[in-house]
């Protein structure tokens, strides 16, 4: 199967966008992260990644991975974790699920502090 690379730029279905830089020897990268939709009252912006991709040597090329976004507008964090697939035109797709952490300012309300979901990516440009 053609080889699925997480460097590049992607745009998930919500219209967010994310740019990955080189993955380096340990299977680790960097990149930044301008989400669409935000539940934070302040103005959104650009805020950085870093994650891990496997690459292992039975690797059939269709990686895993995981990365951490720390948003840089709101006391919150997300991780996504998910899997580089390559779909039946060639294309590179990348299929996630996220937990979103928000901070709360009671030990009470942690019940209602981590939302999750899932979010599709594909290459833009
Ligand atoms: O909104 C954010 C940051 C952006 C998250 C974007 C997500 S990440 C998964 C998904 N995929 C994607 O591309 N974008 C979305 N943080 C929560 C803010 C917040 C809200 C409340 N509150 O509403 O009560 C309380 C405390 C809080 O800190």
């Amino acid at each position: 199967v053609k080889k699925c690379s997480l460097s590049g730029s992607w745009v998930n279905d919500l219209g967010s966008n994310m740019t990955i830089g080189a993955v380096n020897g340990d299977g680790n990268f960097e990149g930044s992260y301008h989400t669409a939709v935000s539940a934070s009252p302040n103005e959104i912006k650009v805020s950085p990644l870093q994650g891990s991709m496997q690459r292992g040597t039975n690797q059939k090329g269709q990686p895993t991975f995981g990365f951490t976004v720390n948003w840089s507008f709101s006391d919150s964090i997300t991780v996504f974790t998910g899997q580089c697939f390559v779909d039946n035109d060639g294309k590179e797709v990348l299929k996630t699920m996220w937990l979103l952490r928000s901070r709360v300012e009671s030990i009470n309300n942690d019940w209602k502090a981590t939302r999750a979901g899932r979010n599709t990516f594909i290459r833009t440009g």
